[in-house]
């Protein structure tokens, strides 16, 4: 059998005595889009900076397609494939959305490489067809700082596909965002994600679009998982609504 892209053994960590990982375990599979649902302050950013290096768990261990990743430095794990769009978009506000691709093309090879003509070339072609794929093409030359919420997130979510991920992790992709633009924005990444065959796990608070667009749900509760399942399953489960639909 083939191993899960990402696995989590037994996490734990703890901020001042609060458990914000508490004994945390699960596997994602090659292809899945993943939902993490639960209250503020439930664990689930927490769980992302296990992920990405940002925090170190007290115990446990991560493992990227079977190779245990735990206590990597966080540039480390973005090289080796876990690449994350952040809830505020990371881009340079006073570059173009293109030049701001090609610097995070050109971070991934080494940048040295990127001053060769025929890098340079190739880098291009790169960018132009990842700005097609997030229907970003009529923005490339757009300063990113003057694009609307939905189009940087877009961009944003460009920058971490630069790092050709195995498994991209999203904060959030909809916040902020009005009601019409939430459905376009995962739309588009959807069908990035199918064309891409890419894994991705989302946070998310919107129930609507995890019911709409996730494959599987996973619920965090004071740092463990309360429930998981087929978001049509688990967003009815009592006590799923008891402590996140209800109070969504
Ligand atoms: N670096 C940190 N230092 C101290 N406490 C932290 C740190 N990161 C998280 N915490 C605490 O850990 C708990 C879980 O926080 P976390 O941000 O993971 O929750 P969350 O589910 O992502 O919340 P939200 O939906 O509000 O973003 C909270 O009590 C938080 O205050």
């Amino acid at each position: 059998m083939s191993q899960p892209l990402l696995k989590a053994e037994s996490l734990t960590i703890a901020f001042a005595g609060i458990k914000a990982a508490d004994n945390v375990s699960l596997e994602i599979e090659k292809g899945e889009f993943l939902a993490i649902i639960g209250p503020n302050g439930s664990g689930k950013t927490t769980f992302l900076n296990l992920c990405t290096g940002y925090i170190r768990p007290v115990s446990g261990e991560v493992y990227l397609e079977g190779e245990p990743i735990t206590g990597w430095a966080p540039r480390r794990i973005a090289r080796q494939g876990i690449a994350r769009a952040f809830q505020i978009p990371q881009l340079f506000t006073d570059q173009t959305v293109r030049s701001n691709l090609l610097l995070a093309i050109a971070s991934r090879q080494g940048v040295w490489d990127g001053l060769k003509p025929l890098a340079r070339r190739r880098y291009q072609e790169e960018a132009d067809e990842l700005l097609e794929l997030l229907g970003l093409s009529a923005h490339a030359d757009a300063i990113a700082g003057t694009l609307p919420e939905g189009l940087r997130k877009l961009a944003d979510i460009t920058l971490a596909l630069a790092l050709k991920p195995r498994l991209l992790l999203l904060d959030e992709p909809t916040s902020g965002v009005s009601a019409l633009e939430r459905f376009s924005i995962m739309e588009t990444l959807m069908n990035a994600m199918r064309t891409k065959g890419l894994t991705a796990l989302f946070v998310e608070h919107d129930m609507e679009i995890v019911e709409r667009y996730a494959d599987r749900v996973l619920v965090w509760n004071s740092g463990s998982i309360l429930a998981q399942g087929k978001p049509a399953e688990v967003l009815q489960d009592p006590r799923v609504v008891e402590t996140v639909v209800g109070v969504a």
